[in-house]
């Protein structure tokens, strides 16, 4: 199998590569740097053929596309600053990476009939209600920049082919990039007592741990739309905050506040981010390992980078 992975230089790309390249498989990373040398993660380095892309450069897609002819494309790059989504001089750059970079990727899978797998997120939802999200709830209704064009992307890839899998994941942490985890081990170490919302509900996805979901999903036919977090249980980022600093060993006080008192960000976050897995299951995937061990993991992972 010949795959082209994008966001190579991200968390989860970096991962996926990782994962294709241990198992014999063919793989072309693509980023949008001119060159990229892979990535020393603790436990193996990125040694892939590199093709710089731009996705939104229509023509510069179906470019590549053509020349490498993947049988599938995993397609992990987009832009997922949030925040930074919602500025007014952002709004449009965002939805020409996340959603019409999307839409030339799927034409072009079209075209030279590859498979495409797109990893989406929980914020196509409201977040309202407590029900998990179903994976093919259609009751879409983004409440930000990011999940509107992630969801223009979801679109276009449902429009054009009928070879497809959506892969909606969320809270994602992997050692290539910044997350929460590592913004709560920063500055927990020189703020003693943090607030941490926990009103805001979901589970976290450990890149590696995805990584391999993802590569097992791409050999199969299994076309269609998943959710793909940890398992554990659906927690708030407070219990999430607690538990990486008894990991991590350290005695920052977490306080538990509401999104209100928190102070409102840019972008609106959703309360609701449980995203029902038991599809994964019945389609014969074997499940993402427990949040709490992917935590342990991680942390030792960072350490042992440290
Ligand atoms: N980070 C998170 O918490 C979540 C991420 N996701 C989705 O998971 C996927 C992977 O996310 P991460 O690995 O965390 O993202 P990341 O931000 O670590 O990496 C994204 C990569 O995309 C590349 N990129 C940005 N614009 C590009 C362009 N115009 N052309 C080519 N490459 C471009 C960036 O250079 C970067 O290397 C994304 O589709 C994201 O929307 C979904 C839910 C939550």
């Amino acid at each position: 199998m010949r795959a082209l992975v994008t966001g190579v230089a991200g968390q989860l790309g970096h991962d996926v590569v990782n994962e294709l390249l241990r198992r014999g498989e063919e793989v072309i990373g693509s980023d949008l740097a001119a060159t990229y040398s892979g990535v020393q993660d603790g436990t193996a380095v990125t040694t892939c053929r590199y093709v710089p892309l731009d996705i939104t450069d229509r023509a510069a897609v179906e470019r590549v596309m053509r020349e490498v002819k993947p049988d599938v494309l995993i397609h992990c790059a987009a832009w997922t600053a949030v925040d930074a989504a919602e500025d007014a001089d952002k709004r449009e750059l965002v939805q020409k990476i996340n959603g019409l970079g999307t839409e030339y990727l799927a034409a072009a899978c079209r075209e030279i009939d590859a498979k495409m797998m797109y990893i989406s997120t929980d914020y196509v939802f409201s977040g309202q209600g407590t029900a998990p999200w179903e994976p093919d709830c259609r009751d879409f209704d983004p409440q930000n920049v990011y999940g509107m064009t992630k969801l223009y992307g979801e679109e276009a890839v449902r429009q054009q082919l009928s070879k497809y899998f959506i892969v909606r994941i969320a809270w994602v942490f992997g050692v290539n990039g910044n997350n929460f985890i590592k913004t709560m081990l920063r500055v927990g170490a020189t703020h003693p007592e943090l607030r941490v919302v926990n009103d805001q509900i979901g589970t976290p996805t450990y890149t590696l741990d995805l990584a391999v979901l993802l590569a097992d999903m791409v050999e199969t036919e299994k076309y269609g739309t998943y959710h793909a977090t940890n398992e554990g249980g659906y927690i708030s980022w407070y219990e999430f905050a607690k538990a990486i600093f008894e990991e991590a060993g350290m005695d920052t006080k977490v306080t538990p506040v509401t999104t209100a008192e928190y102070g409102q960000s840019k972008a609106m976050r959703p309360f609701n981010s449980r995203l029902e897995k038991k599809k994964l299951r019945e389609q014969g995937f074997t499940p993402l390992p427990d949040w709490r061990d992917a935590l342990h993991r991680y942390v030792k992972l960072l350490r042992e980078e440290a």
